[in-house]
């Protein structure tokens, strides 16, 4: 059962914005195969920072994993090439929202108020598919301020000139963490941190050019970009950025370091 909003929400506090990755939340190698344990943990989590009032305004923000990169790679759709087939945008965005009503089933279950935002209803790449992300975020503030905690997730983006490309959960992120000021920005996902060359975490990165001999696609299907896109969108973020494993959840969601600490308002 879901619980309502809180009523000690507060309108200035700026929110913490949070993405569940993919590669966490489900096996990324076995379509539409969810982790639930890996999910399961993932909300407790949540759950309990909202519980603790470590975060009162929150937004997730989750992958595609098995779900949406799967659909996407197998229709030839990424985050720059785009299709026109009415079929393969209904199979990423089909995918995707049920990947996202098992996310907001397992949050209400802990008495989480998480109310989704789908990105294809909203977002647009006016200017084709190498331009700009437009992602209105009126309705997601307006969620927050009333105290839910909206839940957008990777998704088919309108694309001028191209149909409907892909838009990342990363992307979003920026694009959010932007719009609603936030004040702390977390992508949660499989590995611990961003790995240098040895495998070890990295403890922070202020520019692309120093670490990018370490940074690779993802392991599993991916049509976004894996860690080398994830660092280069969070370098674009004024708010500094931590990427971090399934054990860091809990420190980020209480404001301690955890992970890769990405900062490229310094850039
Ligand atoms: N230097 C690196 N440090 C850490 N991970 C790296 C590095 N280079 C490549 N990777 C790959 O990037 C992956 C994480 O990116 P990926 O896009 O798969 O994550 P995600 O955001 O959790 O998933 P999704 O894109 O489905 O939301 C890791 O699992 C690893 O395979
Ligand atoms: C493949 C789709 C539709 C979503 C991609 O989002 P990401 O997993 O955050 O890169």
């Amino acid at each position: 059962m879901g619980g309502g909003p809180t009523s000690d929400s507060d309108a200035s506090t700026p929110p913490v914005v949070l993405k569940l990755g993919g590669s966490l939340i489900t096996e990324k190698d076995r379509s539409e195969t969810l982790d639930d344990a890996a999910l399961d943990a993932a909300c407790d989590s949540i759950a309990a920072a909202r519980d603790d009032g470590s975060v009162s305004r929150l937004v997730v923000v989750h992958g595609g994993g098995s779900f949406g990169h799967h659909h996407a790679s197998e229709h030839g759709v990424s985050t720059t090439a785009g299709t026109s087939d009415v079929d393969a945008v209904m199979d990423i965005h089909g995918a995707m929202t049920t990947l996202n009503r098992h996310v907001l089933a397992r949050l209400h279950e802990r008495g989480v108020p998480a109310v989704p935002v789908h990105p294809l209803s909203v977002a647009a790449r006016p200017d084709g598919a190498s331009g700009d992300l437009d992602l209105p975020s009126a309705s997601t503030a307006t969620l927050l301020d009333e105290g839910f905690v909206p839940v957008l997730h990777g998704d088919g983006v309108a694309t001028a000139g191209a149909g409907v490309t892909v838009v990342s959960g990363d992307e979003l992120v920026v694009e959010l963490a932007t719009a609603l000021g936030a004040k702390r920005v977390g992508v949660c996902s499989t590995v611990p941190g961003v790995l240098d060359v040895d495998g070890d975490v990295i403890d922070a990165i202020d520019a692309f050019e120093p670490v990018a001999d370490a940074l690779g696609a993802s392991d599993a299907t991916d049509v976004s970009g894996g860690m080398a896109a994830k660092v280069r969108e969070l370098l674009d973020l004024d708010a500094p950025a931590q990427v971090f494993g399934a054990d860091g959840l809990a420190a980020f969601l209480r404001g301690d370091d955890a992970g890769t600490r990405i900062d490229g308002g310094s850039e």
